[in-house]
């Protein structure tokens, strides 16, 4: 059917510098048309700079850690806002990233029109911090804690409603998992699938293991975040938080081609790409692996 995708590119959610670019990036190596060429009726949503919230946002003094708090949360609620409108239009929101923190709205976007829906999250790193529990005070580190309604309530994140269920989330990829949310992952039983289950299953055996544990009937919709610092720094060198022992080419690929096949998936965000963290090679090479996960996730098969 058809994709609309858009860019947020909220200046300053990341500590580091330039994962803000990282969507241009990703639509300059061509990505729309390598949709359309797909078969996909690609609505190009726009390049967001969200210029009308940091510019209303004056002071964005942290609120206990949390970095640039008001900007994350606005710029979030936009992003809702703008992936649930796709969704009711019948379309499947692409969100290019940009730094994860935006999967509070895109998630929240998500669930606002599938009530229902389940989260298969890949990333090397839970993202599931609570502001009692995070160590950095970065938001990326946090988005799942806000969107099951864990931790002490931050008012500026009150427009989150906690529609997620521990149960409707799986993750794939984890090897960077903080002691709190070690805990908060045992606490609220949610299923994990680290880099010791992808070497000791393989991946196909992971994924079939992982739809069966959040998607058990193979009737709810699927909205697929994935990070790319999953995959292997010697695959997707240029992002934010590389950490090693990563997800192949071919199984991060894997990943994406198998959820496509369940028919099921309404959303999909790719990312963490950071165009500034790497040399020119290094940065193309990021991004070529991002557009072809994208692509794999929306149809692309290898026969
Ligand atoms: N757990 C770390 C690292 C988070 C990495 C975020 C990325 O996965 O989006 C933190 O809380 O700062
Ligand atoms: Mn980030
Ligand atoms: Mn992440
Ligand atoms: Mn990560």
């Amino acid at each position: 059917s058809s994709v609309s995708r858009f860019l947020p590119n909220p200046k300053s959610l990341a500590p580091r510098p330039g994962v803000d670019e990282g969507p241009i990036h990703l639509v300059k190596a061509g990505l729309p048309q390598q949709l359309a060429d797909l078969g996909w009726d690609v609505e190009f949503n726009g390049h967001h700079q969200f210029e009308d919230i940091s510019a209303s946002i004056t002071s964005d003094e942290p609120i206990g850690l949390l970095k640039n708090p008001r900007r994350v949360s606005q710029v979030c609620h936009a992003v809702a806002q703008t992936v649930s409108g796709h969704a009711k239009r019948g379309k499947l929101p692409l969100t290019l990233g940009g730094d994860h923190s935006l999967a509070m709205g895109t998630i929240s976007g998500t669930l606002e029109q599938y009530p229902d829906a389940c989260v298969v999250w890949v990333d090397a790193h839970a993202d599931i911090n609570t502001p009692e529990t995070t160590d950095t005070g970065n938001i990326h580190g946090m988005p799942v804690a806000f969107l099951l309604g864990l931790g002490s309530p931050v008012p500026e994140f009150s427009w989150i409603k906690p529609v997620l269920k521990p149960n409707r989330i799986v993750y794939i990829g984890l090897r960077d998992v903080d002691a709190g949310e070690k805990r908060i992952l045992k606490e609220n039983g949610i299923k994990a699938f680290s880099m010791h289950e992808v070497d000791k299953y393989g991946i196909g055996q992971v994924v079939k293991m992982a739809l069966d544990h959040v998607n058990p009937k193979g009737d709810l919709p699927i909205h697929l975040s994935f990070d790319v610092d999953a995959l292997d720094p010697t695959v997707a060198p240029s992002t934010g938080t590389p950490v090693r022992g990563g997800l192949t080419f071919r199984e991060g690929h894997y990943i994406c081609e198998a959820i496509y096949e369940t028919g099921c998936l309404v959303a999909l965000d790719i990312m963490e790409v950071n165009p500034s963290l790497a040399n020119e090679e290094a940065v193309k090479q990021t991004v070529a692996v991002g557009c072809s996960l994208a692509r794999s996730a929306l149809g692309e098969t290898l026969l």
